[in-house]
């Protein structure tokens, strides 16, 4: 069935740009591993549940065959519709969203009698260390994030995964997560004021960084608190490693924060469903 995409209840191709994508997962630096590069591999459905959206993706071992998205909000009928797709061989699974969708998860691994893999963070995982004091605790798309990260890049890397909530972690040159932070995404900075306060809900703004009416201002206020934050912790982190760390972008909110940042930064849309497939076929390679 290569290349089928299913979203939102309707079924389409994959885009052209998911059929082509080679594995950037395996080895350091973005290189592939000799033996890994052209082989094949069990096929892994990867799925990051996160609190708006689930995310997933069909991996061969090589490149994407298929890849969509849907909301959380519909988590059982998102999930369900992924046994229209080829049956992979296991399931690996990023679940920050709740038990409706783990639930979902497992009745489609028992109709398909797959292998599930929970992404659980662990002290020592694909050549990243946890620096939480219980690993447990730090969110399975978090760790994925980092595993991908430091699979991609090899070096020290701030990734800032802008969805729900915006996450910034600090991965060292070792390969050591040091600690990050969660913040309120920008969607749930807008929704909170317009919530929690009488005069705040005035439509949707658009940044100006002189905003003049109350709209603009929510919306400019929400993204450069989130864009400080960022710009704080690179600015910190780089005197702490003596040189600026890989700025690494995820997320639905990563656009709109690339275009304020003023920083050099990588844009990887699937970084947490790498970092999935990374921990998924560990041990496949050499
Ligand atoms: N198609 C989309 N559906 C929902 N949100 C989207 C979409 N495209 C971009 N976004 C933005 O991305 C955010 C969700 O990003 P995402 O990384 O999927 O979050 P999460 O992992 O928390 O579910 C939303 O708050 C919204 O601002
Ligand atoms: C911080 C998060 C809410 C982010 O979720 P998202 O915005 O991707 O939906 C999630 O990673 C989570 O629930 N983490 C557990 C707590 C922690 O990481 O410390
Ligand atoms: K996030």
């Amino acid at each position: 069935m290569g290349g089928r995409c299913l979203r939102g209840g309707r079924e389409r191709r994959a885009h052209p740009r998911y059929r082509s994508r080679p594995l950037p997962l395996l080895g350091r630096g973005g290189q592939s591993e000799a033996g890994c590069r052209s082989r094949r591999g069990p096929l892994i459905l990867a799925i990051d549940a996160g609190n708006t959206r689930i995310k997933w993706g069909l991996h061969d071992g090589r490149q994407w065959l298929a890849m969509g998205s849907g909301a959380t909000a519909e988590a059982g009928v998102v999930i369900g519709q992924l046994a229209k797709l080829d049956r992979p061989s296991r399931v690996a699974f990023s679940n920050v969203a709740g038990p409706e969708a783990m639930e979902a998860v497992r009745r489609l691994c028992s109709e398909w009698s797959v292998a599930l893999i929970e992404i659980v963070p662990q002290r020592f995982q694909c050549g990243v260390t946890n620096g939480y004091a219980d690993p447990h605790q730090l969110g399975s798309d978090r760790w994925a994030a980092m595993v991908a990260a430091w699979r991609r890049f090899g070096r020290a890397c701030l990734v800032v995964n802008a969805g729900t909530a915006m996450t910034a972690d600090m991965v060292d040159d070792h390969g050591r997560f040091r600690g990050g932070i969660i913040v309120p995404g920008h969607g749930l900075m807008l929704q909170a004021l317009a919530e929690r306060s009488s005069a705040l809900d005035r439509g949707i703004g658009r940044f100006d960084f002189y905003p003049k009416n109350t709209a603009n201002a929510v919306y400019s206020g929400a993204l450069l608190a989130l864009v400080g934050a960022v710009k704080h912790m690179v600015a910190r982190f780089s005197e702490d490693l003596g040189v600026p760390p890989v700025i690494v972008l995820a997320g639905g909110d990563a656009a709109l924060l690339r275009a304020h940042l003023e920083l050099p930064a990588e844009m990887v849309e699937h970084l947490v469903l790498e970092g999935i497939v990374c921990i998924a076929s560990e041990g496949a390679c050499p």
